[in-house]
């Protein structure tokens, strides 16, 4: 079979190069184009050089069409109006769309929807690695369990990150409503200041802190009558992120058009 042409979105960021690493280490993937924003200061370099490995003779470009022509696979780890636009592309041209943006509002996530159901095959989620997708089986198995107990969600990441909580805090989060039964939405509290009253008797609770080159540490911490337990995932590499972006897209690739998670591609939800 032929390798999968991919476009690696936002290839000028600290995801793009790791996501570019993947792409050349991986057999069945060839890097078809790397893509940034026209204005980005990495247009033009070498997309090899500009991730820390060889040359790999294709420029970074700022032109999304020159970019999609010809491409089966976009792996986007972007910003929510580029993912949003880039879904609608990717239905139009019926692509294999991998999407690890974090912060998207519930409207951009509605139009990504409507992306998947319009032809593209979109794999979605706040956090590619394996560790993570085991650990919140594993958070909804003991908030099912314990079903008494506080639970609240602590992540710190780098001091550049844009959106909190994290994207992986609220899959976290969503998991923990599965066990319980509940809608993340209404028993959440995103942020506590001032004379907050006492804690809501089941909500689960979320703290973002950030600082230094955290690459993204998250704790679900289940709060009892005297006792804690502390579930707890630390990226120490974004190349974990990548290597599941990757094996994301080979999975996604035979797949009819539809909107998945990457528990979906672990056999995770079953
Ligand atoms: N799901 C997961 O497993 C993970 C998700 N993430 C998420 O991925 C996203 C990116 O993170 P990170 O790489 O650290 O961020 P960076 O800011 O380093 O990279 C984002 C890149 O996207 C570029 N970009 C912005 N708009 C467009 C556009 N319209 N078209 C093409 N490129 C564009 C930016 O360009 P410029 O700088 O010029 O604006 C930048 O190069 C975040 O939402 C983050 O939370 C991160 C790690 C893992
Ligand atoms: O912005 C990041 O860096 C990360 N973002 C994702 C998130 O929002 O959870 C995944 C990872 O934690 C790194």
């Amino acid at each position: 079979m032929a390798d999968l042409r991919v476009v690696v979105a936002g290839a000028g960021g600290r995801m793009g190069a790791a996501n570019i690493r993947a792409v050349a280490a991986t057999k069945g993937l060839t890097l078809h184009a790397a893509l940034d924003r026209p204005e980005s200061s990495a247009v033009d370099a070498d997309a090899g050089s500009h991730s820390g490995i060889a040359p790999l003779g294709v420029a970074i470009t700022g032109d999304v069409e020159a970019a999609l022509d010809g491409a089966d696979v976009i792996l986007d780890f972007t910003t929510p109006t580029s993912s949003v636009a880039l879904a609608r592309r990717a239905a139009e041209r019926g692509l294999v769309h991998v999407i690890g943006t974090t912060g998207c509002t519930r409207d951009e996530d509605a139009e990504i929807a409507a992306a998947a159901r319009a032809g593209a095959r979109i794999v979605k989620s706040g956090n590619f690695s394996l560790g993570v997708n085991l650990l919140a089986d594993l958070v909804r198995k003991a908030a099912a369990a314990l079903a008494d107990y506080d639970i609240e969600i602590l992540e710190m990441h780098h001091a550049r990150k844009v959106d909190a909580p994290s994207g992986t805090a609220l899959l976290l989060g969503e998991a923990a409503a599965h066990g319980r039964r509940v809608a993340l939405a209404e028993t959440s509290v995103r942020v506590r200041d001032g004379h907050t009253g006492p804690r809501v008797e089941g909500s689960i609770g979320f703290a973002a802190l950030r600082g230094g080159t955290v690459v993204g540490d998250h704790t679900v911490i289940l709060a009892g009558p005297s006792e804690r337990i502390e579930l707890s995932h630390r990226a120490e590499d974004r190349m974990i992120f990548a290597h599941g972006a990757v094996k994301a897209a080979l999975w996604a690739a035979d797949r009819p058009a539809g909107l998945y998670t990457m528990a979906d591609v672990l056999g995770l939800n079953t």
